[in-house]
């Protein structure tokens, strides 16, 4: 579903940050990205979201070579993949609701599907009753199921969240990663980045530890 081949990438005159990156990932599989801080996590994340392209090597996305595609077409690639920020990035001005439906308003959805999806969205993650709320009335891990709802709502193939739980408690934790899961086992493919060893060890799924721009 996803596959890294020799990947290699390096921004402007800098040392490479991955060297001769492969691996592949089963649709509906759960695995996690380790790394120290700067080792790469968010380049390779980004890779696979279309936002950056390797100097060297491809990615490929449900058989998709994402990156040969051609800039024009990155923004319809880009739909089929959900992203989880650590800062959810939600919109203070905006309801629930609306923080939400953004994705789908942006690609063009009818209203009546935007109504069904939105809900169906804040359901999986146990928020349906909060659709009119704001934000700020929300509390932390129910902000970050808010930018969870908003990164499935299009129904993507692949989901890729970089330090869902950075800003969490222990217990959110794994929360949040329990969320995810479910996710991955209706097909979704699902890619975290976390600095979080002790948790990410203790839910047992595959580990790529990234280390001196390769995989160890
Ligand atoms: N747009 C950019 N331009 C130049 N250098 C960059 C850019 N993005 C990242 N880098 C550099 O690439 C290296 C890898 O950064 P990246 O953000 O991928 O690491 P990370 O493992 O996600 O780190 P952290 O855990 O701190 O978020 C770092 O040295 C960083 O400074």
């Amino acid at each position: 579903m996803i596959e890294l081949r020799h990947v290699h990438k390096r921004y402007s005159q800098q040392k490479d940050v991955l060297k001769n990156v492969s691996f592949s990932l089963e649709k509906g599989s759960m695995t996690f990205l380790t790394g120290q801080s700067g080792a790469g996590k968010s380049t390779l994340l980004k890779l696979i979201a279309g936002l950056e392209r390797p100097n060297k090597g491809d990615v490929v996305v449900g058989g998709e070579p994402v990156s040969s595609l051609k800039n024009w077409e990155l923004p319809y690639y880009r739909r089929q993949i959900g992203v989880v920020f650590q800062d959810h990035q939600l919109i203070e001005e905006l309801s629930i609701f609306d923080n939400v439906a953004l994705p789908l308003r942006v690609s063009g959805y009818s209203d009546l599907d935007i109504q069904r999806r939105v809900i169906s969205a804040l359901a999986s993650v146990g928020l349906a009753d909060s659709a009119v709320n704001f934000p700020s009335q929300l509390s932390g891990g129910e902000q970050q199921r808010v930018g969870i709802a908003r990164a499935v709502v299009a129904k993507p193939s692949v989901l890729i969240a970089d330090e869902p739980t950075g800003n969490l408690d222990p217990e959110l934790s794994t929360d949040i990663m329990g969320l995810l899961h479910r996710f991955s086992q209706v097909g979704v493919t699902v890619l975290i980045a976390s600095h979080d060893i002790a948790l990410i060890e203790q839910l047992g799924h595959p580990i790529l530890h990234l280390q001196g721009g390769n995989i160890r």
